[in-house]
């Protein structure tokens, strides 16, 4: 399990993480979100043991990362710009690797190479961004980590190659309990993929929550009334976060399962009722506002 309490580091008098406390579970995936210069970064090179904390612990299975070499070769992390010495490749970096990681899967190797559509054997810097990030991403998982750190690492990758991407992280999960954080600032691409999402904002955290109790317990709902309904007794009644009226037609975000939401909307006796399904993105706005936040100043 990964760790940070009251976790806090400082760029001279600027605190880029501000007493975060969080934990990931083992064998899940964990998305990080959050506006440009929130934090994300930092954290992960915290949790990789780049950075020492100046307050606070972030630990893995109960011990400091930082300077902690028996953790760190459990661990791998893939940095938005992966910068390789001069003149090397995929294949050179690898056999490098495989010396320094006792996990190191050569038989891995060779078929994540195949797999990806990257030139193992072309000089690293002549390499597309994209396949940049493949390379760094094959690297890290052939030394097959227990925890796996990734900034942004669906940033220029095409579609075909996300869905790869995605493949290969849930199966080493499902396969081997590998523990995987992730920072992006596309809440969609978190959608299906993440199993808790955490919301960090001037490197505070804000919102941490687990995605299916984000998305269970919030309903759109959509209800016509011959005649009008008595709506300040409804919004009482239901637990609303948004709500329009178009004629007859009412539209409303309500906390609570879909059953329990429509059982009570049924007391007013609508004509017509049904739910609609709600974007992550929509239900993080709505968890967001109910915080007292507002979204717009925070994702940007
Ligand atoms: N080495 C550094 N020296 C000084 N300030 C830094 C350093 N690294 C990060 N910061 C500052 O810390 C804050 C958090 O930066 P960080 O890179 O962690 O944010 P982020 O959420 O990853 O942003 P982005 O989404 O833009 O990559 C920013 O204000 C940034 O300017």
């Amino acid at each position: 399990m990964i760790k940070c309490k009251q976790l806090t580091k400082r760029f001279g008098e600027f605190a880029a993480l501000n007493s975060v406390d969080l934990s990931v579970q083992t064998g899940s995936i964990f998305g990080l979100v959050g506006s440009n210069g929130a934090g994300k970064s930092t954290l992960l090179r915290t949790l990789a043991g780049v950075y020492r904390p100046d307050g606070g612990e972030a630990t893995v299975n109960s011990q400091q990362v930082f300077e902690n070499r028996e953790i760190k070769s459990k661990l791998r992390f893939v940095p938005d710009e992966l910068r390789l010495p001069r003149g090397c490749t995929l294949l050179s970096m690898g056999r490098q690797l495989s010396g320094l990681y006792p996990a190191w899967d050569e038989a891995w190797f060779t078929e994540l190479c195949m797999r990806f559509p990257v030139n193992e054997k072309a000089r690293f810097q002549t390499l597309s961004k994209g396949n940049k990030r493949q390379a760094g991403l094959i690297l890290a998982l052939a030394s097959r980590p227990e925890v796996l750190l990734l900034d942004e690492i669906f940033d220029g990758l095409d579609p075909v190659v996300r869905k790869l991407v995605k493949q290969l992280i849930a199966q080493e999960v499902a396969d081997r309990q590998m523990t995987v954080v992730l920072a992006s600032h596309n809440l969609r691409e978190m959608e299906d993929f993440c199993d808790t999402l955490a919301l960090l904002h001037k490197g505070g955290l804000i919102l941490e929550k687990e995605l299916d109790e984000l998305s269970l317990h919030l309903q759109r709902v959509q209800a016509v009334f011959t005649q009008a309904p008595p709506i300040e007794q409804l919004k009482q009644r239901l637990c609303i976060t948004t709500f329009e009226q178009t004629g007859s037609l009412i539209t409303f975000v309500a906390r609570g399962t879909r059953e329990d939401v429509l059982k009570t909307l049924d007391e007013f006796e609508p004509t017509f009722k049904e739910t609609v399904p709600l974007s992550l993105e929509e239900v993080f706005i709505s968890e967001m506002e109910a915080a007292g936040y507002d979204i717009d100043k925070i994702l940007g």
